[in-house]
């Protein structure tokens, strides 16, 4: 590579003190003095590697074997960050940018993005199997965030090559418990998009996978989660440090390290006691209270926390042996379990007869990366985790539509990760049905699903119907007060229907119990540690919503894990499936299919109440048609069929005189009719048994099958109309009444002379 033409080393900052400004995009975007210093230096290391700013940039990513191999060895990492990249690049959609994970050394794993951009990414390689360490690309953010070990900006000319200067890249490393550098994660995009959140993002980005794979990997250990403000404890802004058995400091993320000002070798010099002076047994004691508050804890410099501890099942079943050695019930407890009788009665020793405390949780099995909260524990029934329940509720909702089996797959790769499902759709897309499959499909599917619809509650009793309230608490208030809806969700699923009609006044309420996990009813002065999985559901633009201030943006950000959007039924592609799973609900195995006509007005009609109408229309016809084995027209009622009649016509007119009127055709609700499906229901229309092939009409042979893949409404039309006089014995008069036609029409479509 030629070096000619670079200028010595070091005359990058002698040049930021001779022009000014020296770097326009810093000055430009406010960045601070300590920002252009480290882009000075990383042009200084590039140069002194020699680099070629103007050469084009090295086009030599690894082949496909070799890039398996790399992935295969990073796997876990990204196992833990596939689903947070999904949920960052839900945020950065609009402004096209994309998402990239790389190993240690830079190379790229995976990556996100609209195909615009990854298209115009790929040109400089910012693609799977390309490195891009400095050493390779030159000062970039992936790179440099590998060499300085931290978040860093490259905006636009600030990339050492040239050809990168159309990108703005923030990136931020991973870190495992102890320090070491798992990977980066980066979103590059155009740098005329911008934005000063995107590094906020990132940085949150990748705590997000940082405390995952904490939790991970000290998942049967105790785990203080901590802050020196309360309110975020639960946050990603929270400290978290693992407690081994002994009471050794284990591990640590990069908030707790922050927070306690240690490096991660000094925090594993320190135990429990050293640092913060207490024990493991005190810790356990305390936090076995579905009660129990944050404690405050001072460490040995005398910094002040409050601290949260969490430990699940394994942990629970080793500390109640040993704090059965430490108040001597071993061997009473322990013999009685064996002897299967009653036994001590001591409070921590329980009876084989009361159910212990000690039971293992019926929250995430061991193998499950979400947090588990000790308060949790408790509340637990005992019964076993939900491993054996029959887990297909989200895929019931798989009906052949793609972009519902895409939404259904991103939840899936988040479920049991403590992140909050935001679900979007018009009113009666069924956001409750999916919300539901959800809570069925986790960890948490044998504790309470608890659904609060935020716009059918006066917005007086909202507070108190969520948070709870004391007796007396207010006017009106049942005696005893009441439980709350989100400590009846505890160790649960909590849907919030209708988010977008929650009070102004609630929403700095709810966000403050979702940051500190802890619920105080009203009137009361004691609050109540709460574990939920949150999914909410709004047929409302929020973000327009926090434009006009209705709706917080902090509160968006906290409920908005991944947010999905259920398409509206008439951009759906899988009517006809839909149609057979509701009918099969509603009438069981004696389910009538449609008539070819009814099916035609189906797919016509726009669906404005969506599933819900659909459900409902099929629900009426079920009855009307009493045991009949065909739904037709007169078992629909006359304004629904007024409508999609002209819905219908509309569209045919449409196809007979524009091009743009015969694609419409071959639009999502028409491709829904399978071939198999139209002669199903066609057929149904006249019952098989009673057809014959010897008198069809040409063309129409018996058993004949049609297209496989109908491309139109038209070609639908014909296999209809072929099925119908093949089911009626080829007497085009049965057929045309069958079908709502003229015989003329039969003829005409099939292209036959019409008949003397
Ligand atoms: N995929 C589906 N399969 C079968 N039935 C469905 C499906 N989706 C929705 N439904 C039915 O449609 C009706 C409406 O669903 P749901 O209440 O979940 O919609 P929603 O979007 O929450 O409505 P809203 O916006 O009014 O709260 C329910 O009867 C539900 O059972």
């Amino acid at each position: 590579m030629s070096t000619s033409y670079l200028p010595p080393i070091g005359s990058a900052r002698a040049r930021l003190q001779a022009e000014e400004p020296r770097r326009p995009v810093a000055s430009a975007l406010q960045l601070p003095e300590e920002h252009v210093e480290r882009i000075d230096q990383s042009h200084e290391r590039c140069q002194a590697l020699g680099l070629s700013r103007i050469e084009r940039p090295d086009f030599s990513p690894l082949g496909r074997t070799d890039l398996s191999v790399v992935r295969e060895r990073n796997q876990r990492l990204y196992a833990h960050a596939s689903p947070v990249m999904e949920m960052l690049h839900d945020q950065i959609v609009e402004s096209k940018s994309m998402v990239v994970l790389t190993d240690a050394t830079g190379v790229i794993l995976h990556s996100i993005g609209v195909d615009d951009f990854l298209s115009r990414a790929s040109k400089v390689a910012l693609a799977p199997g390309a490195n891009w360490s400095e050493q390779y690309k030159g000062t970039n953010a992936v790179g440099t965030a590998l060499i300085e070990e931290r978040p860093v900006l490259v905006h636009a000319d600030e990339h050492y090559l040239h050809a990168n200067h159309f990108l703005t890249c923030s990136a931020a490393p991973i870190l495992d418990p102890r320090g070491n550098i798992l990977g980066v994660l980066d979103v590059s995009g155009d740098h005329r998009g911008y934005h000063q959140h995107t590094m906020g993002l990132v940085k949150m980005s990748a705590r997000m996978i940082e405390n995952h794979w904490l939790t991970d990997d000290y998942r049967n250990v105790m785990r203080l989660h901590f802050h020196s403000r309360v309110e975020f404890i639960g946050t990603l802004m929270e400290g978290i440090v693992a407690v081994s058995q002994d009471g050794k400091l284990v591990g640590a993320n990069r908030g707790a390290l922050e927070q306690l000002g240690l490096s991660g070798a000094a925090l594993r010099m320190h135990s429990l006691s050293t640092l913060f002076g207490t024990t493991v047994a005190a810790l356990v004691d305390r936090f076995r209270s579905p009660l129990a508050t944050p404690l405050p804890l001072e460490t040995n410099n005398g910094r002040q926390f409050h601290v949260y501890a969490r430990f699940n099942w394994p942990v629970w079943q080793s500390f109640d042996t040993m704090l059965r050695e430490q108040t001597g019930d071993l061997a009473t407890g322990g013999a009685a379990t064996a002897a299967g009788e009653a036994g001590s009665a001591s409070a921590s020793a329980p009876t084989a007869s009361t159910p212990s405390p000690f039971a293992p949780s019926p929250f995430p099995p061991s193998g499950s990366a979400g947090p588990v909260s000790g308060a949790g524990s408790v509340a637990a029934s005992g019964a076993s985790p939900a491993g054996g329940a029959a887990r297909d509720g989200l895929a019931r909702l798989a009906t052949g539509d793609a972009a519902v089996g895409s939404l259904l797959d991103k939840i899936r790769r988040v479920l049991n990760r403590d992140i909050p499902i935001l679900v979007l759709g018009e009113t009666g897309t069924g956001k409750e049905l999916l919300a539901r499959a959800i809570h069925q499909d986790s960890d948490r599917a044998k504790q309470p699903f608890v659904a609060v619809n935020c716009a059918s509650i006066p917005d007086t009793l909202i507070e108190a119907e969520l948070f709870g309230y004391e007796e007396g608490a207010f006017t009106g208030a049942r005696r005893k007060g009441a439980v709350g809806k989100i400590v009846q969700a505890n160790g649960g699923t909590l849907f919030l229907d209708e988010i977008g009609d929650m009070p102004i006044a609630l929403q700095a309420h709810l966000l403050r119990v979702l940051q500190e996990r802890q619920v105080t009813p009203l009137g009361s002065a004691k609050s109540v540690a709460v574990d939920v999985m949150l999914v909410c559901a709004t047929h409302r633009n929020l973000r327009e919503m926090i434009e006009q201030k209705t709706f917080r943006e902090d509160l968006y950000y906290r409920l908005n894990g991944l947010a999905v959007r259920l398409p509206p039924l008439r951009e759906r592609s899988d009517l006809l499936p839909l149609v057979e799973r509701i009918l099969e609900r509603e009438c069981g195995r004696t389910a009538p299919t449609l008539s070819a006509e009814v099916m035609r007005l189906f797919q016509a009609y726009a669906w404005p109440g969506n599933v819900r109408q659909l459900f409902n229309v099929l629900r009426t016809a079920c009855v009307m048609a009493a045991g009949e084995r065909v739904i037709t027209r007169d078992h629909l009622s006359d304004d629904f069929i007024e409508d999609a009649r002209r819905a219908l016509d509309e569209r045919q007119a449409r196809a007979a005189v524009t091009p743009e009127g015969r694609a419409e055709l071959t639009m999502p609700a028409a491709a829904a009719l399978s071939s198999a499906a139209v002669a199903a229901t066609a057929v149904a229309d006249l019952p098989v048994s009673t057809l014959g092939s010897a008198s069809l009409p040409p063309g129409v042979a018996r058993g004949m099958p049609v297209e496989a893949t109908p491309r139109s409404l038209e070609d639908i039309e014909l296999m209809s109309i072929r099925t119908a006089v093949e089911a009626a014995g080829g007497n085009i008069s049965v057929a045309a009444k069958q079908l709502g036609i003229s015989r003329n029409t039969i003829y005409r479509k099939l292209r036959w002379n019409k008949p003397a």
